[in-house]
C-alpha cells in the first residue's frame, strides 16, 4: 500500500469546526486512513501543510468546462443575447478537439483553484472524460440536449446521445467519472422528448440535470402556456427527484421552494453568473432556511469569467446578504458546507468531508501571505477572504495533482498555448 501524509496543518472537519491533525492517505485505495496528532514520517511521501488551511476538495456543482476557450468571447449582455448571438453561433463551430482542449485548460484552473470534484454539461463528452482521466479530478459529467431549433429525427438523436453518453461514461476514469442525463432546460428541450427520455435516464439509474429558473424570460413562458411554475413542471415530468439537481433555481416562488424540499432536489447557486448576466439573485438563504440541499457553481467561463470556487464562496455570502437585507444570512459557515459537502451531496459524489474512510480529496491552502493574517477564523477566511492562488497542494483520489503550485497531471504552458491557438481559431470561424 502507498500512502501519502499531509502533515502539520489546521483541518476543516465535517462539523464545520477548525483543528490541527494530521491526514494519513492510502494512495491505492484513495481514501483517507488516519487523522492523528503527530502523523510526520508515518507516509511514503509527505506534503507540508504547515501554517496552512487542510480542507476537503472543493465541489463545483455546475460548469461547462470546455467553455474556457470562450472566455472574454461576449461579455456584458443577458443571458438570451448572449447565447443567441455569441456563444451558440461560436459552440456551432467547436471540434472534438477544441473541447478537449478548453476541457484541460479549465481542470487546469480547477485544479489551481483547490478544486477536486465538478459536474458537467456540455458537448463531445468522451472528449471531457478523457481529460478528466488524465487531469485526476473526479466529475459527474453529461451531454446537454437541446432540442428547439431541431427536427425530429435530430433532437431524438441529441436526447439519445445524452443516454448513451450517461451509460456509457458511469465509473470511467476509475471510477472517478459518473454521469447524468443532461436536457439543457425546461425551455430548450421539448415536452416529447423528455416525456420519451426522462424514463429512460431512470431505467439506466442517472440522476438529472438541467438548467432551471434562471431569469423571468424563462419562467414567463411555461406559466403562461402551462399555467404552472416551472418547477411545477418538472415534478409532472418526473425531474424532481432526489439524486436530480438543477443550476441557477433564482426566480422560484415558495412553492417551489416548498417542492424543492419535499422532493430532495438539490440546487446549484451561480451567484457570480447570475450577477454577470443580471439574471438575479437566487434566495440561497430562504432555500436553507426550507431544508434544501445547495450546493455551489461556477458556470462556465464565459458567463463567471474564471473557475475558482473561492470566488464564487464569496460571492455567494455577499449576494445572500444583499437579497436578503440581512448581514447575517449566508453565513461563512454555509459557504464552508457549499465549496465541500454540500455541493457534493446535491450531486450525489461520495466526497467532500475529511474523515477516515472518506476519498481522499484535499486542497492545502498557504496561510503565510498578508490578506490571511491574522488567522481568528479560519472558516472566514475561507469565505471571504482566501484566493484560487493561495491553494499550494492538491489531492484527489489519494494523488497529488498539485504540489507546491505544481501541476502534476498537466503540462500547465503547453495547455495554455493550446489553449490559445483553439480559442483564436474557433472566434475567427465563428466571425466568418
Ligand atoms: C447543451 S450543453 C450546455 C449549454 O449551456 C450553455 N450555457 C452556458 N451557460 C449557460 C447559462 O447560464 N444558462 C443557460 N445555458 C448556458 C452552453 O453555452 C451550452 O450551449
Ligand atoms: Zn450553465
Amino acid at each position: 500500500m502507498a500512502t501519502l501524509a499531509i502533515t502539520g496543518g489546521q483541518l476543516l472537519r465535517p462539523d464545520g469546526t477548525i483543528s490541527r491533525a494530521d491526514v494519513l492517505v492510502d494512495q491505492d485505495e484513495g481514501t483517507i486512513l488516519e487523522l492523528g496528532d503527530d502523523l510526520a514520517g508515518t507516509g511514503d511521501t509527505n506534503l507540508d501543510a504547515s501554517n496552512a488551511l487542510v480542507t476537503p476538495g472543493f465541489v463545483n456543482g455546475h460548469s461547462h468546462v470546455a467553455m474556457t476557450l470562450l472566455r472574454g468571447h461576449a461579455d456584458d449582455k443577458p443571458l438570451d443575447a448572449w447565447l443567441q448571438e455569441d456563444i451558440w453561433p461560436a459552440e456551432d463551430e467547436l471540434t472534438p478537439e477544441d473541447i478537449r482542449v478548453g476541457a484541460e485548460l479549465g481542470l487546469l484552473e480547477m485544479i489551481k483553484s483547490g478544486t477536486t470534484a465538478f459536474a458537467d454539461m456540455y458537448f463531445e463528452v468522451p472528449e471531457i472524460a478523457a481529460a478528466v482521466d488524465t487531469a485526476g479530478l473526479r466529475a459527474r459529467l453529461g451531454h446537454g440536449v437541446v432540442t428547439v431549433a431541431a427536427d425530429e429525427a435530430a433532437a431524438r438523436e441529441d436526447a439519445q446521445t445524452s443516454i448513451d453518453v450517461a451509460r456509457e461514461l458511469d465509473g470511467a476514469a476509475d471510477g472517478r467519472i459518473s454521469t447524468a442525463f443532461m436536457p439543457h432546460s425546461l425551455t430548450t428541450v421539448g415536452e416529447e422528448y423528455l416525456d420519451e427520455f426522462v424514463p429512460k435516464a431512470r431505467e439506466i439509474g442517472v440522476p438529472i440535470h438541467y438548467h432551471a429558473n434562471e431569469t423571468t424570460d424563462e419562467v414567463a413562458p411555461i406559466v403562461e402556456e402551462r399555467g404552472m411554475r416551472p418547477l411545477a413542471y418538472a415534478a409532472e415530468k418526473g425531474m424532481l427527484e432526489p439524486e436530480d439537481f438543477v443550476a441557477h433555481g433564482v426566480h422560484v416562488d415558495e412553492s417551489e421552494i416548498e417542492l424543492l424540499a419535499e422532493a430532495g432536489t438539490g440546487v446549484i447557486h451561480c451567484p457570480g453568473s447570475n450577477m454577470k448576466l443580471a439574471s438575479g439573485m437566487a434566495p440561497v438563504q430562504r432555500l436553507l432556511d426550507a431544508g434544501v440541499t445547495v450546493g455551489l457553481g461556477t458556470d462556465g467561463a464565459a458567463s463567471n469569467n474564471d473557475l475558482s470556487l473561492l470566488d464564487e464562496a464569496r460571492d455567494a455570502a455577499m449576494v445572500g446578504k444583499l437579497e436578503t437585507g440581512d448581514a447575517s444570512a449566508v453565513p461563512a459557515g454555509a459557504v464552508a458546507e457549499f465549496l465541500t459537502h454540500g455541493t457534493a451531496d446535491a450531486i450525489g459524489l461520495d466526497t467532500g468531508r475529511l474523515e477516515p474512510g472518506s476519498a481522499a480529496d484535499l486542497a492545502v491552502i498557504d496561510l503565510e501571505t498578508p490578506h490571511l493574517t491574522p488567522p481568528h477564523d479560519l472558516v472566514s477566511h475561507l469565505a471571504y477572504a482566501a484566493a484560487a492562488a493561495d491553494v499550494k497542494h492538491t489531492i484527489c483520489d489519494g494523488q497529488v495533482l498539485m504540489r507546491d503550485r505544481e501541476v502534476q497531471t498537466l503540462d500547465e504552458r503547453a495547455v495554455c498555448d493550446r489553449a490559445r491557438e483553439h480559442a483564436v481559431a474557433l472566434v475567427d470561424r465563428a466571425a466568418e
